[in-house]
């Protein structure tokens, strides 16, 4: 596509994406990595709830209905919310790398407006890594898993260590999180192995 910066592109010496062999297998429920995150957590009343799955490959696949709550124009969803969706959509290939990776940078697309009530059929995938950074896409499609594409995103992902929670979020609440014995996806995701 036009316009595109060279941030996102691959360097020629990046490598292929490699699934690890603890993640989660294909089609498998991945959970939210935290209950009060806008994107994925049961514990915020408007968030986005978005649900993902392992897919194959380094890809993981989800599903986000749009509510009165996100809306931008009357009856549309807003732009930043879409945003939202492909940005936690991503963030979860983090589980198929076991690897914990935020986000550096995303350019997203808009190519369909999406109405409130549509289910957004969420794809995502890494197309290549490159020491500590993971280059991935987004698509967003409305009206069916093949349904036409409203949204697209290419970002690129940093893996970070747990520290980077602890030191720049609250810690009390991280270390709230680890020891949350109901919390054991979330635990997993704090033990990835370097
Ligand atoms: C509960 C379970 C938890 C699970 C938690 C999972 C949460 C998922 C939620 C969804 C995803 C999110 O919204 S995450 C939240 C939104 N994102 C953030 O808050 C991130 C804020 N930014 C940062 O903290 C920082 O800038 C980092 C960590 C991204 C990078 O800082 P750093 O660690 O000091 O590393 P740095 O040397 O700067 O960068 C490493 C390499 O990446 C490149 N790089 C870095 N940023 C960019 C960029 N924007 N565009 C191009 N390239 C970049 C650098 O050039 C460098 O390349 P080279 O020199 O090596 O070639």
């Amino acid at each position: 596509m036009s316009g595109r910066t060279t941030a996102l592109t691959p360097p020629p010496e990046a490598g292929p994406p490699v699934r690890h062999p603890d993640a989660p297998a294909p089609g498998e429920l991945i959970g939210a990595h935290y209950e009060y995150c806008f994107g994925c957590g049961g514990g915020v009343p408007h968030g986005l709830h978005v649900e993902a799955r392992a897919g194959e490959g380094v890809s993981i696949t989800a599903e986000f209905r749009v509510k009165e709550a996100h809306q931008g124009a009357p009856g549309l969803a807003h732009g930043g919310v879409l945003a939202t969706a492909l940005d936690e959509t991503l963030g979860s290939l983090g589980w198929m790398l076991r690897v914990i990776a935020v986000t550096g940078r995303l350019e997203t697309d808009y190519l369909l407006p999406v109405p409130v009530d549509a289910v957004l059929h969420l794809r995502a995938e890494v197309t290549a890594v490159h020491g500590r950074k993971i280059y991935c896409t987004a698509t967003g499609r409305i009206g069916g898993p093949e349904g036409p594409v409203a949204v697209h995103a290419e970002a690129l992902f940093i893996e970070v260590k747990v520290d980077h929670f602890i030191e720049n979020g609250r810690p009390a609440e991280i270390q709230a999180t680890l020891a949350n014995p109901d919390q054991v996806k979330v635990a997993r995701a704090f033990e990835v192995n370097p």
